[in-house]
């Protein structure tokens, strides 16, 4: 199965909001519509419509169908500063002219595709041994199910990761993160339940060190109800292992939850304040009609988007494609 077909399956909530929203649109012109004097331009496939006898339904591009339009980027959480932005860009050059469902469809892709090309970038890797990655986002997010997936691409490229299990206060946190450390075959390093975090970073660093281990993934509370100390939980670590090598963590990952939708921005908004977020995974992006809430991030923060979760088994971690996202999120089809 192509990646544009599994993507397109596992986000279908999504794409269906946005797809049947756009049919919706374009079949409710209102019966005294204005015909455009300006010829539409073919779509792609029109010749073929008309070639099987069928029309696409089409519709003038006005005022009342942008607006109409923006509301259904901002039902699929697309935040009302990018529907704005979005909406006025494909007003421009249609406005006026009778448009179908189709046409809107690929206009809104490659608009979508334009904001997200630039921050769809892997989590860079550095020569650096080992590499730390600090990975935070709130309980609940994904961040151990993601660990254990990155954990295991990491492996099959040949790198050799170790896992430290920061959230000590959590017993079945760090349960969890040692059924993920053994799907993916990766050590999971654990502290005594309430134990100092901090400490444990040091003692995990100090292992990948002396282990000569590629990667070090550290996972932390997401216990966002004291952001005081949590706050300074984090800064602790951070401080901590800064005693064993000045330049960690090189990395430090925030895991978003699409099903919160916008309260996945205020998330980025927080953790950028209490740690140094250098780039975004975003989870469970099957099962929901929130991803949009995708759009909106890139559009206001810019943060690298390094993978998205589309699923719960270990190879459910998909690098971030901006083509294909765009197209599956709004509902095309077809293969480009
Ligand atoms: N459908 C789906 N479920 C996911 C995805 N990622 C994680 N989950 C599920 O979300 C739930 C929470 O994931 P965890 O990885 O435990 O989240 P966490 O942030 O570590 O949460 P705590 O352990 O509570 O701190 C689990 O049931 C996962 O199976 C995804 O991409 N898709």
């Amino acid at each position: 199965m192509s990646f544009f077909k599994k993507l397109k399956d596992r986000m279908f909530k999504s794409s269906s909001k946005i797809g049947e929203g756009l049919d919706d649109l374009v079949a409710e012109a209102p019966a005294d519509a204005p015909v455009a004097e300006a010829p539409a331009a073919p779509a792609p496939g029109g010749m073929l419509s008309r070639l099987i006898g069928r029309e696409e339904s089409r519709r003038v591009l006005d005022d009342a169908m942008l607006e109409e339009l923006e509301d259904l980027l901002i039902r699929a959480d697309m935040g009302v500063e990018t529907a704005a932005r979005v909406t006025a860009n494909i007003a421009e050059g249609r406005f006026g002219r009778r448009v179908s469902a189709r046409e809107i469809r690929a206009a809104l892709a490659a608009e979508i595709a334009r904001i997200m090309d630039p921050v769809a970038r892997p989590l860079p890797l550095y020569a650096k041994k080992p590499q730390v990655v600090l990975v935070v986002g709130v309980n609940g997010s994904g961040k151990t199910t993601t660990i254990g997936k990155l954990a295991s691409q990491f492996r099959a490229a040949g790198k050799s990761v170790v896992i430290a299990a920061g959230d000590t206060f959590r017993a079945a946190a760090v349960e969890q993160l040692q059924v993920w450390g053994q799907r993916a075959g990766v050590p999971v390093l654990t502290a005594p339940e309430g134990s100092d975090p901090a400490s444990l970073a040091y003692d995990a660093l100090a292992k990948a060190q002396a282990e000569g281990a590629d990667l070090l993934m550290i996972d932390t509370a997401g216990r966002l109800q004291n952001r005081a100390d949590l706050m300074e939980e984090l800064a602790k670590i951070v401080r901590v292992l800064r005693k064993r090598d000045a330049t960690a963590p090189h990395n430090t990952l925030l895991v978003l939850d699409a099903t919160t939708g916008q309260n996945a921005l205020s998330q980025v908004e927080i953790f950028r304040k209490i740690a140094d977020v250098s780039g975004l995974v975003m989870t469970k992006l099957d099962g929901t009609a929130r991803g949009g809430v995708l759009v909106a991030l890139a559009d206001r923060f810019g943060l690298p988007i390094h993978a998205i979760g589309v699923g719960e088994q270990i190879d459910d971690l998909q690098p971030f494609d901006p083509e294909d996202f765009a197209r599956a999120l709004v509902g095309e089809t077809e293969e480009a």
